[in-house]
């Protein structure tokens, strides 16, 4: 690697992506010494207007971005882990995952959710959100919204939604943490596999990259998102699936919840299991074999809305 040369980073555009792009960008060149050059990639995702799973669903953000690793455009790039297909990519390394933020999901509105009146709009479009909400809260109208999480702001801002459920990590990189009504617990709310963490992606042959990168690595992030993406991938789902997951080391020990929850919110199933960190792969596939044997499939199926 040419020493003086910065590293090219490649992300979205998005002022979420810019910004969680800026931090490890600085993280990386404190501990390294390198410099780090934002590269903005537009990807389909961005641009289109469709809904996200008629383009392909998330993925569509993140071949873009691989695309650019594979023709050495970039050297690597910064993913939200929640929006990583489960599927390992041909030719391509998980180089790093920084120091997990907040994994939790918040409501942003005038009220906590049990203070908004009957009837009231929440928009979210995400399944394991919707099933959630209509879990906690039957009488909602849910309302399907995609785009940007300032975009989805906007819209109770204006009084098309009384509120909105966003990741807190995605808010606080948008400096929007002002707008959070509440911030809800796993029990109430199981947060998406990965979610609040990133992902380093570079060239699976760049093993000079990978040391480098490795400066950001937090292992009990890894081994926490390991657990809760295991679960994902043994259920053959994504990250449109009314799945949730959450592994966190407390004393040395990795403790898994996972759930999955129908369409409707009127069943879930809620498992959880602890075992050594070393283990987490393991863990994830064991709690994923217990949710099936328990109907998680089933559950799974019973869609009233269409699926997205
Ligand atoms: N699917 C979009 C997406 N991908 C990552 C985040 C938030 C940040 C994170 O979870 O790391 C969001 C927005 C949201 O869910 O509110």
């Amino acid at each position: 690697m040419n020493e003086r040369a910065p590293l090219r980073l490649g992300t979205r555009r998005s002022l979420m992506a810019m910004s969680q792009s800026g931090l490890v960008a600085d993280a990386l060149s404190q501990r390294t010494g390198h410099a780090v050059e934002l590269v903005g990639v537009t990807t389909e995702g961005d641009v289109s207007r469709a809904l996200l799973a008629q383009i392909g669903g998330t993925g569509v953000f993140v071949n873009a971005l691989r695309d650019r690793l594979l023709s050495g455009e970039v050297d690597f790039a910064v993913h939200s882990l929640k929006d990583l297909p489960t599927t390992p990519p041909e030719g391509i390394a998980l180089a790093a995952t920084p120091r997990r933020d907040d994994p939790r999901d918040a409501l942003c509105g005038p009220a906590k959710l049990a203070d908004l009146p009957r009837g009231a709009r929440i928009g979210t479009g995400s399944p394991r959100r919707v099933a959630q909400l209509r879990a906690l809260r039957p009488d909602l109208e849910i309302v399907p919204i995609r785009g940007n999480a300032d975009t989805r702001l906007r819209k109770v801002g204006s009084g098309e939604l009384d509120a909105v459920v966003l990741a807190y990590a995605g808010l606080r990189r948008i400096g929007r943490l002002d707008e959070v009504a509440e911030v809800f617990e796993p029990d109430q709310m199981l947060p998406a596999p990965g979610q609040g963490a990133l992902a380093l992606e570079c060239r699976a042959d760049r093993a000079d990259l990978r040391e480098l990168l490795a400066a950001v690595d937090d292992p009990a992030t890894r081994t926490a998102v390991t657990a809760e993406r295991t679960v994902l991938a043994v259920l053959e789902a994504g990250c449109s699936a009314p799945v949730g997951a959450y592994a966190a080391e407390v004393e040395q020990k990795l403790h898994l919840t996972a759930s999955v929850v129908a369409h409707d919110g009127s069943r879930q199933i809620r498992l959880s299991a602890s075992g050594s960190p070393e283990r987490a792969e393991e863990l994830g596939r064991e709690l994923a074999a217990r949710l099936l044997d328990r109907g998680a499939d089933q559950v799974m199926g019973e869609r009233d809305i269409e699926p997205r």
